[in-house]
């Protein structure tokens, strides 16, 4: 590369691409880091932890810092340049909430990058706005919580007016921004272990010389949740292994205690994925019976097979389908057990996926929730008589979760609600349930993903 930024640079640089490519195509946060996953990976460990590091915080508190510097800045955010708007972001969340950076090479680096990457003009609007900024941000008030306290909300805790409105009425202030600290925590990486490859025990015993910290989940059996380990997740010895997959305690318990699937039992995961419920049906079934994971996305059913080789699961086919079209759905027999964790706003896993509430519109939840109540109509017809249908999404949101089951249970008048007492997976913690047996989890109390699930059972005849 023949310019200023030098090796050293490189995460930062690496990181101010990731940003911009993620937020200005439609991919994901996951799918730009899939995309970088080789130069990030040529990173040395330290670097690619910056590197993360500041993507993820960026984004997590991007509502913040275009607070900040609208206040230096003579030009409105909304009217700068976008990739400007990244290394403006990125430069001051290093100020801000990095102790470690120096200020000179956080503001030096934006300045380079603006300079050599974007233009000459960029580099010098760059430089001016960040060393003002970098001196006196601290002196910058925020809006008045008693005159605006939903754009008070938005920007103290980094969401979006329209989520700030929306939590404020339906918990009040208190809630609120209880719920906006617990969506910028970091979160752990939280883990299910694999039981027909080793136990809990001695996963965690494996993993306790990996990872700054290791402990049990309180109220899934199977779940560890770990900070710091010392390497990607995907390199750790007991991953290789198949000893475990990733997943978030609240999907843990929609699969042990919803789900409740047995050895030598019919079931269909209806929108699979990459399999972390799947691999969790197969363990609980002991590899013995018949799981059709289906998806739409015949890519995601493809990295499943792979998935399931790599925990010795041998008992489940792929097929692609389409829940919104009955004519993909001609199994010719009935299954004992249907999940439908279906696509949803993701308003639940916003500590896990920070660009999620930057993408969102209060329109997709509305749009979201019309094909999740398709969807589960239709996948009702999949399941046999007695049999088991659970509705599983990542979003705390009503209208995505109590309305769905609520116009369904209208019109399908075969099935109830299932409130099952107790199950064997269960760590002895009781779950957190509505009077209607209603699973939803919220990130601020009870440290796992915001999740909703309900079962329902059809009547035997
Ligand atoms: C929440 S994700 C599933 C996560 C997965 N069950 C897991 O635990 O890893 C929803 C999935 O539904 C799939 N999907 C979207 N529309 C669908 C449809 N109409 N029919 C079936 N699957 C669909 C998406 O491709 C996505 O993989």
């Amino acid at each position: 590369m023949e310019n200023n930024i030098t090796v050293e640079h490189e995460p930062r640089q690496l990181a101010w691409m990731v940003l911009k490519e993620s937020t200005l195509s439609q991919k994901t946060l996951d799918q730009t880091l899939e995309a970088f996953s080789l130069p990030l990976e040529s990173l040395k460990k330290r670097d690619r932890a910056l590197a993360n590091a500041l993507i993820h915080g960026t984004l997590r508190w991007k509502g913040h810092l275009d607070w900040i510097i609208a206040a230096f800045s003579r030009t409105k955010p909304e009217q700068v340049d976008p990739e400007v708007m990244w290394l403006l972001r990125m430069a001051l969340f290093q100020i801000i909430h990095m102790d470690k950076i120096p200020t000179s090479a956080a503001v030096n680096t934006a300045v380079n990058v603006a300079k050599f990457h974007i233009h000459k003009g960029a580099a010098g609007f760059t430089n001016a706005v960040l060393r003002k900024a970098a001196t006196h941000w601290q002196s910058v008030a925020p809006p008045d919580p008693d005159l605006t306290p939903e754009l008070f909300v938005a920007v103290e805790k980094s969401i979006p007016l329209w989520l700030a409105r929306r939590w404020i009425t339906r918990f009040g202030m208190e809630k609120t921004m209880a719920l906006g600290d617990a969506v910028n925590e970091i979160p752990p990486i939280t883990l299910r272990v694999n039981t027909l490859k080793t136990c809990r025990d001695d996963l965690i015993n494996a993993l306790s010389s990996h990872a700054h910290r290791v402990w049990q989940t309180p109220y899934s059996s199977l779940g560890i949740s770990l900070k710091k380990p010392s390497m990607p997740i995907h390199e750790l010895p007991a991953f290789k292994a198949g000893e475990f997959q990733v997943q978030d305690e609240a999907a843990q318990l929609v699969t042990a205690r919803f789900l409740d699937p047995q050895p030598g039992e019919r079931i269909l995961d209806a929108c699979a994925g990459l399999g972390g419920k799947t691999g969790h049906i197969a363990q609980l079934m002991e590899n013995r019976g018949t799981i059709v994971a289906g998806d739409t996305d015949p890519g995601k059913l493809n990295q499943l097979d792979q998935e399931m080789k790599r925990l010795g699961i041998d008992m489940v086919s792929t097929r692609k389908i389409n829940l919104l079209k009955t004519e993909t759905l001609d199994f010719n027999t009935h299954f004992h057990r249907v999940l439908v964790d279906a696509p949803c706003s993701g308003l639940g896993v916003l500590r896990r996926n920070p660009d999620t509430r930057w993408k969102r519109t209060k329109k997709d939840v509305a749009r979201l929730a019309v094909r999740q109540e398709k969807m589960l109509f239709n996948a009702a017809d999949l399941v046999a008589p007695g049999g088991t249908l659970v509705y599983a999404v990542c979003s705390c949101e009503p209208r995505e979760n109590q309305t769905v089951i609520q116009n369904f249970l209208d019109r399908k008048k075969e099935f109830t609600i299932k409130v099952k007492a107790a199950s064997p997976h269960d760590s002895g913690t009781p779950l957190p349930l509505s009077p209607q047996g209603m699973f939803c989890t919220w990130p601020d109390a009870l440290e796992m993903d915001g999740f909703f699930a309900v079962a329902l059972q059809r009547k035997k005849s």
